[in-house]
């Protein structure tokens, strides 16, 4: 699949943009500030309905105005063509394929797969779980939208049993029927999350171990390990149904104890072994410099396995921070057939020899100008 064209309105620093891509590599080219790092951000969106670097969807719009508007044709299979049009504004934001409008997010994601590079990608491998978390929820849910929707139902359902463990904990009530109901609804959504992240990891696991063997030149063997109260790594959706029924029944008393869910996936997080040790606590900075791009380009080729084309890349500002070795890799695992999009304030940071014919695009203040060179 590949992006053939992109409108923005009132997007960042763009007042109104309208412009045509390469399905090949696409550059970024400009100084501090212009924009280009909001393009792919624009692009990221389109795909995904959030962006990268905020939470706040109201920083996207364009400083004095009321709404932001992106808008791009999505080509794929070679011919079958996809208009995805996203207006954010003050109340929210509203999605459409081919002019008509998706009451559901869940409909609108996994119609354009992205995977982005940035050099913040280090803090899924070194940050807190909750990155973690939020990774493998965004990339499954883009290639699932079932998931997505079991995503959101779950944490509707852990938002009102936390809000009734809250009561019961002021003694607001007593009525602890209620709260096994809300548990059994919870542990039905527990059980089919992790077993979903668990069946995706393994998945996973197949591309990662290669491209990791082969960056490290055989040296590092990457395991990817789902990480639990308890072993999930076989259990069937309902034996995981189950044991969170019995663990819920077991500890209701120290859950309303501390007005919260104690257990679930909300608690879980995901394990980098290199060699059979956590990198996250023992593997140096390169080594976690190369889990993390193990990962992103496993997740690419899991990508393509599952929706049958490659997913358009988006390297933000990463080409510099990586050493020759690893920027060799990256480069020369980006093959004819993967739309790339790369930002950066100067080619002397690219191998050109890994680079053929990219679409240079000059960006000026939120203005392009597309160079020949
Ligand atoms: N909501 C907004 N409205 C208007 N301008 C904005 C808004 N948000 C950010 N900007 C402007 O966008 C510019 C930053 O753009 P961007 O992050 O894309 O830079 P960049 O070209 O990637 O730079 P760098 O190479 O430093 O990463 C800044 O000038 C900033 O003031």
């Amino acid at each position: 699949m590949f992006v053939r064209d992109l409108e923005l309105q009132n997007y960042r620093n763009y007042e109104s943009l309208k412009i045509e891509f390469s399905p090949k590599i696409n550059v970024f080219l400009g100084r501090n500030a212009q924009g280009k790092t909001n393009l792919l951000e624009a692009m990221y969106f389109l795909a995904l309905t959030r962006s990268h670097r905020t939470s706040n969807d109201k920083d996207l719009i364009k400083w004095g105005s009321d709404f932001a508007r992106i808008s791009g044709t999505v080509i794929k299979d070679n011919s079958s063509r996809l208009k995805m049009n996203l207006v954010i504004s003050k109340s929210g934001k509203k999605a459409k394929l081919n002019n008509l409008e998706q009451r559901k997010l869940s409909s609108y994601i996994g119609n354009l797969n992205v995977v982005l590079f940035s050099p913040e990608d280090l803090s899924i491998v070194k940050g807190n779980p909750t990155i973690r978390r939020k990774f493998v929820d965004m990339e499954f849910g883009q290639i699932s939208s079932q998931y997505l929707k079991t995503v959101s139902q779950f944490r509707s359902v852990l938002k009102q049993r936390n809000f009734y463990l809250k009561k019961l904990q002021h003694h607001e009530t007593k009525d602890l029927v209620y709260l096994d109901v809300l548990s059994d609804q919870l542990a039905a959504y527990c059980a089919e999350v992790t077993h979903t992240r668990v069946t995706f990891l393994q998945r996973l696991q197949v591309f990662i171990q290669k491209i990791h063997a082969k960056i490290t030149e055989g040296q590092e063997n990457l395991q990817l390990r789902y990480s639990s109260f308890f072993e999930a790594e076989d259990k069937s959706v309902e034996d995981i149904y189950n044991l969170y029924k019995a663990t819920y029944k077991k500890n209701y008393r120290r859950e309303i104890q501390r007005g919260v869910t104690l257990y679930g996936p909300h608690r879980d997080d995901i394990k980098f072994l290199v060699n059979d040790k956590n990198v996250q606590d023992f593997g140096s900075q390169g080594q976690q410099r190369s889990v993390a791009l193990s990962l992103k380009l496993a997740e690419v080729e899991l990508i393509k396995e599952e929706v049958g084309d490659y997913p358009i890349l988006l390297l933000d500002d990463v080409l510099s921070e990586l050493d020759q070795k690893r920027q060799t890799h990256l480069l020369s695992s980006i093959g004819d057939n993967i739309q790339t999009f790369i930002t950066t304030t100067s080619l002397d940071d690219v191998d050109r020899t890994l680079i053929k014919d990219p679409n240079v695009l000059t960006i000026i203040d939120g203005k392009i100008k597309q160079e020949e060179i």
